[in-house]
């Protein structure tokens, strides 16, 4: 089944307890941290993921895009989340802080900006419990999804087939109502929706709401392949 993941960066940051239980029934909830380095925006960091875990039952996946991720990545393991992704761009040793964020207990996952190619990292695929294929350029939410990416996607998912692994395939940046069945149709499975879901009146069915719209266009790919 579908995964939808909100991202906190289309929440009240005043109210983020209230907002992180507005959308409880989503399967992770989606964190953003930012440095101002690695992109040109400033979010969070430690201490508010720290207070996060505590306040929802949520498990947090959290998106690390700042500079130094292989210093920086494993404190937000112990601040209680639950999956921790490092841009390949940022890290010095993917493998080795991939291992490191599996050891201390979370699930490790690598992201790329749009203008990485995947084909590079083939190899690192089975060190990763997650891949995260950026659909907008990373920094700000409410850009349009950048429909150049499904070829990337496409490919990802068929080197993950390939290598018969059990890795999910998120993709992240203008994902919404007329968006998710392209990319679903492509492969992905992990979808994480800032403004779609944030931005509706009613955060909880729009986490549900999308989600069966990519389990059917899931499904329809599906039986389109065996036909
Ligand atoms: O990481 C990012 C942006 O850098 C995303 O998580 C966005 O926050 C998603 O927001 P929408 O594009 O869904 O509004």
């Amino acid at each position: 089944m579908a995964q939808i993941n909100p991202s906190i960066l289309s929440a009240d940051f005043a109210r983020l307890a209230e907002e992180a239980k507005a959308v409880e029934g989503a399967d992770w909830l989606h964190v953003d941290v930012m440095d101002n380095h690695f992109v040109p925006n400033l979010t969070l960091g430690v201490p508010i993921v720290e207070a996060l875990s505590k306040a929802t039952d949520t498990p947090l996946d959290c998106h690390l895009m700042i500079e130094d991720a292989d210093r920086w990545a494993p404190q937000y393991v112990e601040a209680g989340a639950g999956s921790v992704t490092f841009h390949v761009e940022a890290a010095a040793a993917p493998v080795r802080l991939a291992r490191e964020i599996r050891a201390k207990g979370a699930r490790a996952s690598m992201a790329l900006k749009p203008a990485t190619p995947i084909e590079p990292y083939e190899d690192l695929l089975p060190e990763l419990d997650m891949l995260l294929i950026m659909t907008v350029e990373p920094g700000f939410g409410g850009q349009a999804f950048l429909d150049i990416m499904l070829p990337k996607i496409r490919r990802t998912r068929e080197l993950i087939s390939k290598h018969g692994l059990e890795l999910w395939l998120q993709v992240d940046g203008g994902v919404s109502a007329t968006t998710i069945e392209r990319c679903a149709e492509a492969g992905a499975d992990v979808f994480v929706a800032g403004s779609a879901v944030y931005g509706a009146e009613d955060p909880a069915q729009a986490v549900r709401a999308l989600r069966v719209q990519a389990d059917t266009a899931t499904a329809a790919a599906a039986w389109a392949c065996g036909h």
